[in-house]
């Protein structure tokens, strides 16, 4: 194996990535013991990958619990008295949704997989909300007869499909309208969704029409309004203070033609500091909620997703092998792009941290991160600034929580990682990895074609 260079030290100056010390300091959950290196809550990330192995999220229950209490509590204080609804797709693991219908949360749920997912883990019908563009109808007929508390439908014509089959069951389906303010969240442009370009809602200036179409249908009963401006917002709240004012007014002219509205949807979109971000915080978001819709006697709800669950959860993997390339050092680990796919999906940083408390007095030098997946996409990070890593050492990616194992594929044929609940000094596996078997599993060879089945040994 050809010798790697020495490694010289790289310090963090102004401008550069946060240093180790300073990505731990954010992430209260995270603390590097001396003798057992990086733990989350009271347990040793090491003893979890000695248990469980890698590639793995680790999840804490802790934190999941305290981000709920905070947002909640800013919504309280602010007078904005909303629920909150989490958003599903961000981290649907039975265990994190569990933890947080615990803990007073409802759901946002965007297909019938999310929605049994919710129910499975004891959130009552009545406390989740179907969001989406493209509901199918044997979805609509889910939810309504699992009594869902609200459709926010996205077009005139679901609006028509959802009459036709709530109609057909002879029930009664509570809607809200799902608004496009045509505002920017100046957020990356894949993730941003209240813009008049995108898909999502239907224009505002269609929506007092559109509410009095629903009024008059069969099998409709019109709530409210919904918003969702985009996710990762971390320009302040601006955006959110012209869309939800763009839907008070809107609230007050469907008043004004008769019409009842109850209830207001904020959506979610709430950032946090991946790298050095300065997130809204949620006493601002709800000082926004309070300022533009608090005096409107509506009731309230918001749909977060990362903001609860992404700063609560790590990927952690090992290093397979440091190799040097023509012109730099590659730590090459166990997870890839299907595992964690946003690096390559929206070139998103993420923090890197060692779990050995060696790693964290060896001098650092910049290397690039990777997986094994056949793409060059497959690249964590360029140039960040690590330790010289034995085979075997383990690093934790921070941030993961959200928009991790939930956007995670088999690419490659690489199984699904496992999920691990970490509560207080006790940890389990929430989600066992895929084995192989289950990779080869539901496939199926036409009877046309000879040779040996799939499934017996080779
Ligand atoms: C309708 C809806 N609500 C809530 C969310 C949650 O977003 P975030 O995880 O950014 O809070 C999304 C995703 O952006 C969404 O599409
Ligand atoms: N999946 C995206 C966010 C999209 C949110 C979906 N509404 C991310 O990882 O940042």
């Amino acid at each position: 194996m050809a010798a790697l260079p020495a490694l010289a030290p790289a310090s963090h100056g102004a401008g550069e990535d946060p240093t180790f010390a300073e990505l731990l300091a954010l992430r209260p959950h995270l603390t590097m013991d001396p003798s057992a290196g990086l733990m989350m809550e009271g347990v040793p990330l090491a003893a979890i990958a000695r248990a469980h192995g890698t590639p793995s999220w680790v999840y804490s229950a802790g934190t999941l619990r305290r981000r709920l209490g905070l947002l909640q509590g800013a919504l309280d204080e602010a007078r904005a008295d909303a629920q909150v609804h989490f958003a599903v797709k961000a981290n649907p693991n039975l265990a994190v949704l569990r933890t947080l219908a615990e803990a007073g949360a409802g759901a946002d749920v965007v297909s019938e997989g999310e929605l049994r997912l919710a129910r499975a883990a004891g959130i009552a019908a009545d406390h989740i909300v179907f969001s989406g563009v493209g509901k199918t109808l044997a979805e609509i007929r889910y939810a309504l007869a699992e009594g869902i508390q609200q459709i926010n439908a996205e077009s005139a014509e679901e609006v028509e499909m959802i009459s036709a089959i709530a109609t057909a069951m002879g029930v009664e389906a509570p809607v809200a309208l799902r608004v496009n303010p045509d505002v920017d969240a100046k957020t990356h442009a894949k993730i941003t969704t209240g813009k008049s370009e995108n898909k999502f809602g239907i224009a505002i200036g269609d929506a007092p029409a559109l509410y009095a179409r629903m009024a008059s249908l069969p099998g409709i009963r019109p709530v409210g309004v919904a918003v969702h401006i985009g996710s990762q917002i971390t320009a302040g709240v601006s955006a959110y203070r012209i869309a939800y004012g763009h839907l008070a007014d809107l609230v007050r002219s469907l008043r004004a033609q008769g019409l009842t509205v109850e209830r207001v949807d904020c959506g979610g979109g709430l950032g946090i500091p991946y790298r050095d971000e300065p997130p809204p915080s949620p006493a601002a978001l709800a000082g926004a909620i309070a300022s533009t819709l608090g005096n409107l006697g509506v009731e309230l709800m918001v749909e977060p997703g990362r903001w609860i669950s992404g700063p609560a959860g790590v990927l952690l993997a090992s290093v397979i092998l440091q190799k040097m390339g023509a012109e730099r050092r590659f730590v090459v680990v166990d997870a890839a792009m299907n595992d964690l796919i946003r690096p390559a999906m929206y070139d998103a940083w993420h923090g890197i941290v060692p779990v050995s408390p060696t790693d964290y007095v060896a001098p650092i030098a910049p290397c690039d991160v990777v997986g094994p997946i056949c793409e060059t996409g497959d690249t964590f990070t360029r140039n960040r600034g690590l330790p010289g890593f034995d085979p075997g050492s383990l690093v934790a990616f921070l941030d993961a929580g959200a928009y991790g194992a939930s956007m995670s594929s088999t690419y490659n044929s690489r199984p699904l990682a496992a999920e691990i609940l970490v509560d207080g000094d006790r940890f389990a596996v929430v989600r066992e990895r895929q084995t192989q078997e289950a990779l080869l599993a539901g496939q199926s060879l036409p009877s046309w074609m000879t040779g040996p089945s799939p499934t017996s040994p080779a």
